[in-house]
Order: structure tokens, then sequence, then C-alpha cells
């Protein structure tokens, strides 16, 4: 693994010869954090993604891991969900439950997942509502800087387009600055309703982490990253910048390709 810690502020950058590397680099973080953060609160916040994430974090189910990390600390809560069944192929809840949850010891009212039932709105109105009360009663941190939520973890991926959890480049949810979930009707990317912590959440976080493979993420990965200069669009990836907490980047070779200093990471 090449470790480099980005000069231009957007963070530490993880790049990895191979998926299998990546994967357990990743797993070694994760146990880390929860470590420390049982340790210090006695809790662990983690608000997971969807898409190829999962299948990444699949190492925590395995040895070492399945047995030294403490699961039964773990709150697990979702930075965006798609508006469908929790047995729907497109949900990330069900994604996250078949590759990970149902084979690890976590309580099972310890997995805030979004109501599937409800339209876009009210599941938005809803989740914000079970956050509002996880951190009144302190299982969930609260940033002293803005009163958002201040989750140990937050752990993204990222799409072609740089969109990451459901805000999406030039839309109206990117914006979003007094809520801490919205929903949309009108995803580039079906399924088309979804909702989404919103940007002043992601960036409360203590720890963000985004994680990125392939060929066909490297351009975005390069706008994310490097400085592009003011003709740049704006995007969504590009706009995660933890006020008060670290950011590390995973990437694959591939994915990394791109970055301006590509050369250095793959000599190292
Ligand atoms: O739609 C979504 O896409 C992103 C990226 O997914 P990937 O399959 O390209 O890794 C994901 O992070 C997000 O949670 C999901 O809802």
């Amino acid at each position: 693994m090449a470790l480099y810690g980005a000069d231009n502020g957007r963070g530490e950058l993880r790049i990895h010869d191979s998926i299998d590397e990546l994967s357990t680099d990743l797993a070694d973080y994760i146990a880390e954090l929860s470590d420390a953060s049982v340790k210090d609160r006695g809790v662990f916040t983690i608000a997971l993604s969807g898409g190829s994430l999962i299948g990444l974090m699949g190492r925590l189910c395995e040895a070492p891991y399945k047995k030294t990390v403490d699961w039964g600390k773990w709150h697990i809560f979702w930075a965006d969900e798609r508006v469908v069944a929790k047995s729907h192929a497109e949900s990330n809840y069900k994604l996250a439950k078949d590759g990970l949850l149902s084979k690890v010891p976590i309580i099972p009212n310890h997995i805030h997942s979004i109501n599937d039932s409800a339209s876009a709105e009210q599941a938005a109105e809803d989740y914000e509502f079970i956050v509002r009360q996880l951190v009144r009663t302190r299982v969930i941190n609260v940033s002293q800087i803005n009163d958002c939520p201040k989750f140990d973890l937050i752990i993204l991926g990222m799409g072609p387009d740089g969109h990451v959890a459901s805000l999406f480049p030039n839309h109206s949810a990117l914006n979003k600055n007094d809520e801490w979930v919205t929903f949309i009707t009108d995803s580039p990317k079906p399924p088309p309703e979804r909702i989404t912590f919103t940007m002043p959440v992601l960036n409360s976080a203590s720890n963000v982490a985004v994680v990125v493979t392939g060929i066909g993420k490297s351009e975005a990965v390069h706008l994310a990253i490097d400085n592009v200069g003011p003709n740049c669009p704006l995007l969504p990836a590009r706009m995660v910048r933890p006020s008060n907490g670290k950011l590390v980047w995973f990437l694959d070779k591939s994915a990394a390709s791109e970055l301006d200093n590509f050369s250095q990471f793959s000599q190292s």
C-alpha cells in the first residue's frame, strides 16, 4: 500500500495494489476506530452506504475481526437509502444485512434502518427523528460546531459521477444545510426515490472514509482530490471535508490512476 497524506487538505490517501489488500486495510481501519470509540464512549456509531462498498467490507466477517470486534457496542445507520422495501434487491439495508449484518453478532435494535413503508419525504422525517432521539440520549455524539450529529464513522462509496450517499452533482439536495436528513424523488441513478444525510452531517463526523475502486471512477477521483482549478465541476465527493474530523480515501490503483501524483504513488 502507498500511503499519502494529501497536502491540499483533501484527506489521507491509501492506495492499494489489489482489492484484497484494500479490504484488509479497510477492516483494520474500522476495527481500530471501533476499539477507540468503545474505549472512549462505550459505543461505536457507524453510518454505511450501499453499492460496491459492502462487498469491500466483507473481510470484517472473517477472522480475526469476527471475534475481536466488540459488535455488541455497534450502532448501525445508513448515510443513504433507496425508498424501496427492505427485501428489495435495490435496498441498501438488504445489501448490508446479507453481506455483513447477518454474519456478525450485532444487537438487532442497534440496527437503525429506514422506514420502508412511508413516502420518501416521510421516511426522511422519520429517520431524522430517530437520529435526534439518539443524539438526545447521547448514543450519537454531537458536533460542538453546528449541533449536527457526530458519527464515529461515516463510510461512503462514490459513483462515477462523483456522487456520495444520495447527494448528486447539481442537485438541490446538495445545498440543504438546515436538515440532517433529506429526500429526493428524481435520482439520476435508479431507483429515483431516496433519502440521504445532508452534507453538514457528512462533514460533522469524527471520521469519514471514502472507498472507491475501478478505472470507471478514476476521473471522478481526480476531480474530487486534485487541485483542478476554478472551472472544475463541483463534485459532491469534493465537498466532503470534515470540519473537525479525519477524512481517509481507500483507493485501488485503477481508481487512483488519474491522480496528478499517481506516478509517485506507484513507485513507492
Ligand atoms: O446509489 C448509490 O451509489 C453509491 C456508489 O455505489 P457503487 O456501487 O458505485 O459503489 C453508493 O455509495 C450509495 O450508497 C448508493 O445508494
